[in-house]
C-alpha cells in the first residue's frame, strides 16, 4: 500500500523518514516532491563497460541553468538528503517534468529500507531542454514493507551507494562479480 500524506507526516514526526531540506509545501496527497541539486555529471568515455569503473566528469548548474541534450546520460542528484527507516521509498518522475521530455531514472526507481543519502538521478531527454538547480524534479512515494528486515541498506557492508554524497554517483557495477 502506498502511504498517504498523513502517514508520511507521522513517519517524519517519528524520525522514520528524514528529508533535508524539508518543506511541508512539498508534501502531496501521497508523495513528497524532491528538487534538482546543482551537481551534474556525465561519463567521460563514449563506450561504457559494465565490468569497469567508468569515470565521470562533473558539471555545475549555474544561475542561467544548463541545457540537456538528447543521446547523453546525465547523472544528477536530488537537493534533498533522505533517510527511510520503516518503509520502501520509490523515486518517481513528475508529470510536468515528463511533459518536458525529461526522464529522471533509467530503470532504477526503487530505494531500500535504510537508504540514507541524496538520490542519484539517471537523466535523459528527448528534446534539448534547459534545467535549473532547485526545480522540482521528482517525487518520493513510500510503500509499507511486509516482514522483518535482516539487512538495512545503511548497514549492509556491500551496499554500493552508502557513502553520503551531495554529488551524483556513477555506476558501481564493477563491484559486482560476474
Ligand atoms: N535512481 C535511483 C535509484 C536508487 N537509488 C538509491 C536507493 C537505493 O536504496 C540504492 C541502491 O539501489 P539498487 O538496490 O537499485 O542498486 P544496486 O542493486 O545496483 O546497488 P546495491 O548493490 O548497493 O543494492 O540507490 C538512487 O540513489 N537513485
Amino acid at each position: 500500500m502506498i502511504w498517504s500524506d498523513k502517514k508520511i507526516l507521522t513517519a517524519i514526526d517519528r524520525g522514520e523518514i528524514v528529508i533535508r531540506p524539508y518543506d511541508r509545501a512539498n508534501l502531496g496527497t501521497n508523495s513528497y516532491d524532491v528538487h534538482l541539486g546543482k551537481h551534474l555529471a556525465r561519463y567521460k568515455d563514449h563506450i561504457l563497460d559494465a565490468r569497469k569503473h567508468n569515470e565521470i566528469e562533473e558539471m555545475e548548474i549555474g544561475e542561467e541553468g544548463f541545457v540537456l541534450h538528447p543521446n547523453t546520460l546525465y547523472l544528477g542528484v536530488t537537493l534533498e538528503y533522505t533517510e527511510t527507516h520503516s518503509s520502501v521509498p520509490f523515486l518517481e518522475g513528475k508529470s510536468s517534468v515528463g511533459r518536458l521530455g525529461i526522464d529522471i531514472h533509467a530503470t532504477a526507481g526503487k530505494g531500500d529500507v535504510g537508504f540514507c543519502n541524496h538520490w542519484t538521478l539517471e537523466i535523459s531527454c528527448t528534446h534539448p531542454v534547459r534545467v535549473y538547480a532547485g526545480m522540482p524534479i521528482g517525487q518520493l512515494i513510500y510503500f509499507a514493507v511486509e516482514g522483518d528486515i535482516e539487512n538495512y541498506y545503511n548497514k549492509k557492508p556491500n551496499a554500493k551507494y552508502n557513502r553520503v554524497s551531495e554529488r551524483p554517483m556513477e555506476s558501481m557495477m564493477w563491484k559486482n562479480s560476474f
